[in-house]
């Protein structure tokens, strides 16, 4: 089976969790544009939700498959979301953020009961930090920002190269929130908690990738079957 078709069996799985009246968040990426597509397909065969996408792209995915659309201004919580991760851990810590849609997703996920991440295992870490952390900042007083979170690495013991993120014109990527983005290729993270907290109180760093005690549930697709595991 390809990565493809075992995303696409993570998105199924976490559709039997989706009740008739859930107001649902939507994630971005490959694995999470299946479960649009999914839901998509159920919302024709008659079920009522209604979702708040976490960037422009799932937005306009969600209205091709004719998902209805809300935003957190007009519903207080939401009763689950769905997403994909780039990294999860045991503690079901994530990486998020190599879509480039980490802000939007935090908040969606933040503002949700529950929250499930479909992925195919290949993302199924012991430690985070293979995976190069999003780190989303403003791109004013850049170098000085840039020192700071070098500061931080160095204080978590973390010493990695740090890059802008560029898009297909070879020119910065530019978030759905208009910031960059810097990938940080840290190889193991240690203590993410705290290394968390340390980039959010950057000023200039809008957020970054960790998401730390978001995740409930991560259902991970392989050769062998799909794995479930509920956050410890
Ligand atoms: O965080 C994300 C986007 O910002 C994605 O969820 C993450 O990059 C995983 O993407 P994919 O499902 O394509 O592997």
């Amino acid at each position: 089976m390809n990565m493809d078709e075992l995303k696409r069996q993570a998105a199924a799985k976490a559709l039997e969790h989706v009740r008739d009246g859930m107001k649902l968040g939507l994630g971005t990426g490959s694995t999470a544009k299946h479960f649009v597509e999914l839901l998509g397909e159920r919302v024709a065969g008659g079920l009522k939700v209604i979702g708040v996408p976490t960037s422009e792209t799932t937005r306009a995915d969600a209205q091709r498959c004719g998902v209805p659309l809300t935003t957190l201004d007009e519903v207080d919580r939401l009763d689950l979301t769905v997403d994909g991760a780039d990294e999860v851990d045991p503690a079901l810590n994530l990486i998020k953020g190599g879509g480039g849609a980490l802000l939007r997703e935090k908040i969606v996920a933040a503002a949700s009961d529950r929250m499930i991440v479909i992925a195919d295992d290949s993302k199924w870490v012991p430690t985070l930090g293979r995976f190069p952390l999003p780190v989303e900042v403003i791109p004013f007083g850049l170098s000085a920002t840039r020192r700071a979170i070098a500061d931080v690495f160095a204080k978590c013991g973390l010493h990695g190269e740090m890059a802008i993120r560029s898009g297909k014109d070879g020119h910065a990527f530019v978030t759905d929130g208009g910031h960059w983005i810097i990938d940080a290729r840290l190889g193991t993270i240690t203590d993410a908690p705290r290394l968390a907290g340390l980039l959010g109180a950057i000023p200039g760093v809008v957020e970054h990738g960790l998401f730390i005690g978001l995740a409930s549930t991560a259902m991970l697709a392989g050769s062998q079957g799909i794995r479930v595991f509920e956050r410890p």
